[in-house]
Formats: structure tokens, C-alpha cells, sequence
């Protein structure tokens, strides 16, 4: 496999202040990795890093095989799209006078600025001023620019912040497809639900420090959070909350119709046992923790660590 982005203890710091602490990452060609964390958590310092607009204090970032603030920074930059948190364009254009400025300062090929906008959904608004778009057609715009010159490596910082959930999808379905193309993806985002599908791993990151990094398998294993198991049926007659041979089993009876409960892993298989051979249960679900589910977890295990009231 080939490495796009390679950090090795990647440190940087202001002052006193280190936005990002002894950072090791591999991100290979295809992948699609999520960038987590909350506000201030190292996310934008990371794409910033990949970009070459600031260097390290310590350690080694290469880039498609080279340094992105040394002498090949301009050769690299041209194979790489970003889309930055506030993206913001000139508003008395149109959206293609705007995507045609880029590509002449990108020296891309313009014939793709037609092409770009009719993938991002824009081909009927592109004659139209960027002051009269939406947040959501604004956006599109910014990855329309993001995608110009067919760059092999993306970040897209923050990308569906104020895009409603059909907009999101959308969103996600263009990185899917330039996936499929090879392109490596970098996303960060707080706004985790829906995302899962369209990654391969996640780097949580917290107060600068790397907490987590993995499939959302590899993240499950290692957070061992209990699943949550939901019953539907007749569930009158029985007494849900107590018998269980797990004392971590925590069950939920609503309204004898419904029963929630969350389960060890270990104890999988015995829940699923006695309800399947409960003559009330007619349906049973299974759901493992979300990533947001993990990243909670990651996240308040770091900042109960930070307060020193970790267990
Ligand atoms: N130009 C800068 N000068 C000094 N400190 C900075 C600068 N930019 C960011 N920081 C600090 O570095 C730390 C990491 O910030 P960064 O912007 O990378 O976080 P983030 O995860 O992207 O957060 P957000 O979700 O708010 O965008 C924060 O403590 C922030 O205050």
C-alpha cells in the first residue's frame, strides 16, 4: 500500500501552547479517514500540517512522498484539494465566473469547470451570483473548487456543517465516488451521524493528543461499550429488569411492548437466548455502538484523564 500522508511524532506548538502532540499517522492511497474531535482538539492544525501553510516544531510530515513546506511545496499543492471550515468567494460572481477564477489561479484545465458544477448539483444555478446561494449550494461550491485539477489527496474541514440531511448524503456520495477513483480523503467534522458508511477509519483526537485511531470494528473492541438490544412483542407477565446472569445487564421495559438493554459483549449470546426463547418476543435488534457512541467514550475518557478523575 502506498502512504499519502505520513506523520512520524509530529509535534507543533505556540508558545506554550501545543496544538498538536507527537502525532504518529499513515493514511494510504483510497482511504477515507474521519478527523474527530471537539473545538480546539488539533483537527485544522493536522490539514494545516498536510498543506505545508505551517511547519512542525518536531518530528516529520511527508506528503505524497514528499515534505509540503519544503522545495516541492508548490508541485504538491497542485495535487491537493481543500476545502477550508469558512469557506467564503467573491459574492457579486457567479458560481462559474468563481470556479473559472480558481482554475486559472490553480492553472487547471477550465474545461472541467462545467463538468464540476453539474457533479456537485450546481449545473442549473451556475450562471446565477454566489450572494443569492445557499449555505448548502455554497458548500457545493467549495467542493466544486476543492475537486478542481483532479487532486489525488482531499481535506475537507468541517464539510457538512449547515447542510440539511439530503444535502449530507449527497455530500457523502461525491467522496464515495472519488474513492472509488483512488483519491485519499481526509474529513474532520463534528457532526458525526451518517458519516459511517463513507469511512474507513477514524483519528479521534483530543487536546492535541492522538486518543484513538481504527475501523469502527478496531474502536468497538478497544472501548468495549455495551451494545443495546431492543424486543418488540407481548412482554407483559415477565420481569425484565432482574434475572440475568450479567449484573451489568441494565434493562428498560416500556409499556409491556418494548424492551431495551444494554449488554457486555460477552453477554451477547445469553440475552439473545432468553429472549429468543421467550414466547412474547416477536422481533429482536441488534445495535453496536455508533461512532458517536465512541467517540464519546474516547473523548470523556481523555477529559476525566485531564481532570485526574480518571478510574
Ligand atoms: N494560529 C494560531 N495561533 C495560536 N494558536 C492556535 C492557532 N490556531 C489554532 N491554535 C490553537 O491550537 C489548538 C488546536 O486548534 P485547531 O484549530 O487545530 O483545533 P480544531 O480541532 O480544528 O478546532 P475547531 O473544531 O474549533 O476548528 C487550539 O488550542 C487553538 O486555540
Amino acid at each position: 500500500m502506498t502512504a499519502v500522508i505520513d506523520f512520524q511524532g509530529v509535534t507543533k506548538r505556540h508558545g506554550p501552547l501545543t496544538r498538536l502532540d507527537a502525532l504518529d499517522l499513515t493514511v494510504n492511497q483510497g482511504e477515507v479517514l474521519a478527523l474527530l474531535g471537539h473545538n480546539g482538539a488539533g483537527k485544522t492544525t493536522t490539514m494545516h500540517l498536510i498543506l505545508g501553510l505551517i511547519s512542525p516544531s518536531a518530528g516529520r510530515v511527508t506528503v505524497l512522498g514528499g515534505a509540503p513546506d519544503g522545495v516541492h511545496a508548490a508541485t504538491l499543492r497542485r495535487r491537493l484539494g481543500y476545502l477550508p471550515e469558512n469557506v467564503s468567494f467573491y459574492d457579486q460572481l457567479s458560481g462559474r465566473e468563481v470556479l473559472d477564477y480558481l482554475a486559472r489561479l490553480k492553472r487547471g484545465n477550465r474545461r472541467q469547470v462545467d463538468e464540476l458544477l453539474e457533479r456537485v448539483g450546481l449545473g442549473d444555478a451556475a450562471q446565477r451570483r454566489v450572494k443569492t446561494y445557499s449555505k448548502g449550494m455554497r458548500q457545493r461550491l467549495g467542493l466544486a473548487q476543492a475537486l478542481l485539477g483532479e487532486p489525488q489527496l482531499l481535506l475537507l474541514d468541517e464539510p457538512t456543517t449547515g447542510l440539511d440531511p439530503a444535502a449530507t448524503r449527497d455530500f457523502y456520495d461525491t467522496v464515495k465516488a472519488l474513492r472509488e477513483r483512488g483519491c485519499t480523503v481526509l474529513l474532520s467534522s463534528h457532526v458525526l451521524p451518517g458519516v459511517e458508511p463513507y469511512i474507513d477509519r477514524a483519528l479521534i483526537l483530543g487536546g492535541g493528543r492522538r486518543l484513538a485511531l481504527g475501523s469502527l470494528d478496531t474502536l468497538r473492541h478497544e472501548a468495549r461499550l455495551p451494545l443495546t438490544i431492543r424486543a418488540r412483542g407481548r412482554l407483559v407477565g415477565q420481569d425484565w429488569r432482574h434475572g440475568w446472569e450479567d449484573p451489568r445487564i441494565e434493562a428498560r421495559p416500556l409499556n409491556g411492548h418494548e424492551l431495551t438493554l444494554s449488554v457486555p459483549a460477552e453477554a451477547k449470546l445469553a440475552v439473545l437466548r432468553r429472549l429468543a426463547d421467550s414466547p412474547g418476543v416477536e422481533d429482536i435488534d441488534l445495535q453496536p455502538p455508533t461512532l458517536e457512541h465512541l467517540y464519546t467514550h474516547f473523548s470523556a475518557r481523555h477529559a476525566a484523564g485531564e481532570r485526574g478523575d480518571a478510574p
